[in-house]
């Protein structure tokens, strides 16, 4: 049976680095995500080298969701591992200025998305049983507050505990799940964050090193192999230039 991978926001960042890794291990890959020119992009680039199925989706659509993983071709299932991984952080002002609507974006992503995929995913999994995986992307704004983190990182200490409480339900089924929570790590996520301010991703990125995409996909792949009776709960990771919290960053 051959290994499949689910990835979603597969567009950019984290969930990009990881198909181009995990195809190079010749696994089967599921690319979901909003923007469908990339994904086709990414079904051009891997395609010739493994299986690759995309689907154009909007996590907090529930009934697009479901939708999409009843449609999986007989070849894409079971499952072997779901990269929970589509995110967002919005409102980098403090919380008494942040725009309610963006509050309840990063909730409908980062959490009711995340439920959704999993909730949809999960008999899949649970087929594959033995050596499947669970991966959230969670973040150190889980665990470390600093100010304008607010909904955001309240969104990601749900998937810590989430992942968590996943755990203890799926035990016995073989079905392993994990919190990977990385650090400062640059991606289009620092543009999206400030609505496409250039100046605030080169201030954030420029006069450090942070972790990249490819970091991030090597972790998760790492993750994903472990032999089926290993089970990471929660792999932190950040830059050697950060200790710890999300400001300690060393800078030239
Ligand atoms: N970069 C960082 O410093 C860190 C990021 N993280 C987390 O890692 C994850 C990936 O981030 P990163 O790769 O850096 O960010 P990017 O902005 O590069 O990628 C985010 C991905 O999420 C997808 N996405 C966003 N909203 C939705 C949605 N409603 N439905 C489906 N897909 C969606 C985007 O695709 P599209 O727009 O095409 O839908 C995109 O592919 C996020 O969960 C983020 O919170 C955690 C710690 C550190
Ligand atoms: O999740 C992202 C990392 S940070 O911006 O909160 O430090």
């Amino acid at each position: 049976m051959s290994q499949v991978v689910f990835i979603t926001g597969a567009t950019s960042g984290f969930g990009r680095a990881c198909a181009h890794r995990f195809a190079e291990a010749g696994w089967s890959l599921v690319l979901t995500g909003r923007r469908q020119e990339r994904l086709e992009d990414l079904k051009t680039q891997l395609g010739s080298r493994v299986p690759v199925h995309v689907a154009a989706l909007d996590v907090r659509d529930d009934s697009a969701v479901k939708a999409v993983v009843e449609a999986l071709p007989g070849d894409f299932r079971p499952i072997t591992a779901l990269i929970n991984n589509a995110g967002l952080a919005l409102a980098p002002e403090p919380a008494q200025r942040a725009a309610l609507e963006e509050w309840h974006t990063m909730i409908d992503t980062n959490i009711t998305g995340l439920v959704n995929v999993t909730h949809a995913l999960l008999p899949s999994l649970m087929e594959r049983g033995e050596g499947a995986s669970i991966i959230n992307l969670g973040s150190v704004a889980g665990q470390w507050p600093y100010p304008g983190s607010h909904v955001y990182g309240a969104s990601k200490a749900f998937v810590q505990q989430f992942s968590y409480n996943l755990r203890c339900d799926l035990q016995g089924t073989g079905v392993r799940v994990t919190d990977v929570a990385p650090g400062l790590s640059e991606s289009e996520f620092t543009l999206v964050r400030n609505r496409g301010d250039q100046a605030a991703y080169d201030k954030l990125y420029g006069d450090t090193t942070p972790l990249q995409p490819e970091d991030i996909a090597e972790q998760i792949f790492h993750v994903a192999t472990l032999p089926a009776h290993v089970n990471i709960n929660r792999l932190e990771i950040m830059p050697t230039r950060q200790a710890w919290s999300p400001f300690a960053v060393d800078r030239d």
